[in-house]
């Protein structure tokens, strides 16, 4: 694995209006590393995801992307990067009337030439890269179904195939087994992670289940109202520990914090130890 920053922030904070979705958060990914973004709802994950891909510029700081100043690039250098960088979605986002194959070839569009309609009208060389990533996810028995009646798992495994037509450079996963039972999530993880690795894909995904987490992640980010208050290598804490930090912050969020008489507290660190990140969140 080389250790070349392919996402870089520096201090960046987002707001929308009043609301602080990101604030000052630093942090370096490097190239092949899979990262997990834990915290609570509302806490930045989404924002932090689609800051990094270009969809929101920060309000401050600096964040570079495979090269890209996401703060200062033209629209034009935006869809560039946006064409390195892989999506996949909670809800799939696959157009339900389309084949899987259809689906998959779609997240070719980048590298060919005008819109297209229907299998035919892709090279042949896609249709049969598309099929073959199809294969990779188990699917290509179902290359001519309508996504729209394979299963939950298997519109996320196509999902994940489309992702993959774009030959990212990084991925980024926003809370991808949230509506699938635990046995397909950690299938769709195993996919995920491990299609990722065989191509040293970046992978920044967010979850809010930490066995999964700590099952496939390298590393683990976590965030609390837009701060940046974790950032543990996973091998360095055992499950429970985080399990339990995770568990933490949810009952301080429905318990008013004594120390601050119900008001969190707004001035927390980025930690890099458990014991520290205990006292943190
Ligand atoms: N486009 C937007 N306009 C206004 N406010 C927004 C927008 N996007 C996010 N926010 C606000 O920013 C904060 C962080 O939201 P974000 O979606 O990043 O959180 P999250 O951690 O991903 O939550 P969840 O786990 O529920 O998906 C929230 O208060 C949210 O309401």
């Amino acid at each position: 694995m080389t250790t070349t920053p392919v996402i870089s922030l520096r201090h960046v904070s987002k707001s929308f209006g009043a609301t602080q979705a990101l604030d000052n958060v630093s942090l370096e990914v490097s190239a092949g590393q899979m990262v997990a973004l834990l915290g609570l709802s509302g806490s930045g994950k989404s924002t932090l995801l689609r800051t990094i891909n270009g969809l929101h510029r920060p309000t401050s700081g600096e964040i570079r992307v495979l090269g890209t100043d996401v703060a200062a690039a033209r629209r034009s250098e935006l869809r560039m990067l946006r064409r390195q960088v892989g999506f996949v979605f909670q809800q799939f986002e696959l157009v339900g009337r389309l084949t899987a194959l259809e689906n998959v070839l779609s997240g070719a569009l980048g590298r060919v030439r005008g819109p297209r309609l229907g299998t035919m009208s892709y090279p042949l060389a896609l249709r049969k890269e598309a099929l073959a990533r199809l294969e990779r996810v188990g699917l290509a028995d179902r290359a001519f179904q309508r996504a729209g009646t394979l299963s939950g798992g298997q519109q996320q495994r196509v999902a994940i195939a489309r992702a993959m037509m774009q030959q990212p450079q990084i991925l980024l996963a926003d809370e991808p087994v949230a509506s699938l039972d635990p046995e397909t999530s950690d299938q769709v993880m195993d996919l995920m992670f491990s299609i990722c690795q065989e191509q040293n894909i970046t992978v920044v995904v967010c979850l809010h289940q930490v066995d999964l987490a700590m099952k496939w992640a390298e590393r683990i980010i976590g965030l609390r109202e837009g701060k940046l208050v974790l950032d543990v290598e996973s091998a360095a804490v055992d499950k429970t520990q985080v399990m339990d930090t995770y568990r933490r912050v949810l009952d301080e969020a429905s318990e008013p914090d004594p120390a601050t008489g119900g008001e969190a507290p707004r001035d927390a660190e980025p930690v890099s130890t458990y014991s520290s990140a205990r006292q943190a969140i």
